[in-house]
């Protein structure tokens, strides 16, 4: 179980994030959306300790984290995986060797550096990629790759840190449709399967309303929805997305691809020859 209790950031004289109180639970896929400067990102960064709160804590399985230094910071940042909107991988490196890069939590980062890694490991890398129907391009560099391979290739990094969670921001933003779907289906597959927790910020409400079990609404740092995709209703879309003031929300402006029902459990991971959701 995850906890946050009154979580604040501020930067500046400006509140982020406006003491949340929010407890996640093992296994769940839980969607974040709210307006662009709603506070998403910094929630997500707060969780895996890329920022510090300004007030409030975070405990998971009853151990605070938010205190965390060193070594043991190191192991909850790869206890929650991030995975980032640009991907983050290195570009000059093999496939293979970017999987592998998600071990520097555990390992530190001399063996990158010297690419030195364990058969084990490289085994691990190597069932993580070919989960994710991308074994054959594990020597390749990373950069020949498509955006949406590209982001799979995030989440095999992502797999072989053994998370708990995996915090996902804005995973799908630079995709086009099809991968967009390949993306979320992998990381519903990861949920499903693995029992992996995620927590995912989406642009995207039929995104959301497809693969979430939970949807997160944060308006100006506060939650303001918090329930399943069924309770997301006009007038709490106002609340989500809306100006004091301004016109009613247009639905269509914030959906478009993914019309289709969510997948239901171990329905596998999609790849090109494999859409699962056909
Ligand atoms: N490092 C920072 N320094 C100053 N202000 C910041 C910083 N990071 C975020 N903010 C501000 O905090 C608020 C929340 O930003 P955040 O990026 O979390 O929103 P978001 O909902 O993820 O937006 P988007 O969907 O556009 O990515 C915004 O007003 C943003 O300008």
């Amino acid at each position: 179980m995850l906890k946050l209790s009154a979580v604040t950031k501020m930067f500046g004289l400006s509140t982020a994030v406006n003491s949340i109180d929010l407890e996640i639970g093992k296994g769940q896929i839980v969607g974040v959306i709210g307006r662009s400067g709603a506070g998403k990102s910094t929630l997500l960064r707060i969780i895996n300790r890329l920022i510090d709160p300004s007030e409030g804590a975070i405990e998971f399985d009853g151990k605070t984290v938010s205190d965390l230094k060193g070594r043991e910071l190191r192991l909850w940042r790869a206890r929650c995986a991030m995975i980032f909107q640009q991907f983050n991988l290195v570009n000059r490196l093999d496939v293979l060797t970017n999987v592998l890069v998600g071990r520097v939590a555990t390992n530190g980062t001399l063996p990158i550096l010297f690419k030195q890694f364990s058969a084990a490991e490289r085994t691990m890398a190597a069932k993580a990629l070919d989960r994710l129907n991308l074994l054959p391009q594990a020597l390749q560099r990373a950069d020949t790759l498509s955006g949406g391979q590209q982001q799979r290739v995030a989440i095999a990094r992502a797999l072989v840190q053994m998370p708990d969670i995996v915090l996902a921001d804005e995973p799908i933003a630079s995709l086009d449709p099809h991968n967009a779907r390949l993306v979320m289906e992998a990381l519903k597959a990861i949920n499903r399967e693995d029992g992996i927790t995620v927590i995912c910020n989406l642009h995207t409400l039929d995104a959301a309303r497809s693969y979430c079990d939970r949807i997160i609404g944060l308006a100006k740092g506060s939650i303001v929805f918090d329930g399943g995709p069924e309770g997301l209703t006009s007038d709490v879309l106002q609340r989500i997305y809306g100006e004091d003031g301004a016109a009613p929300i247009d639905e269509s402006l914030t959906a478009g691809q993914f019309g289709r029902p969510a997948i239901g459990a171990g329905a596998g991971i999609a790849s090109e020859t494999n859409p699962v959701w056909a």
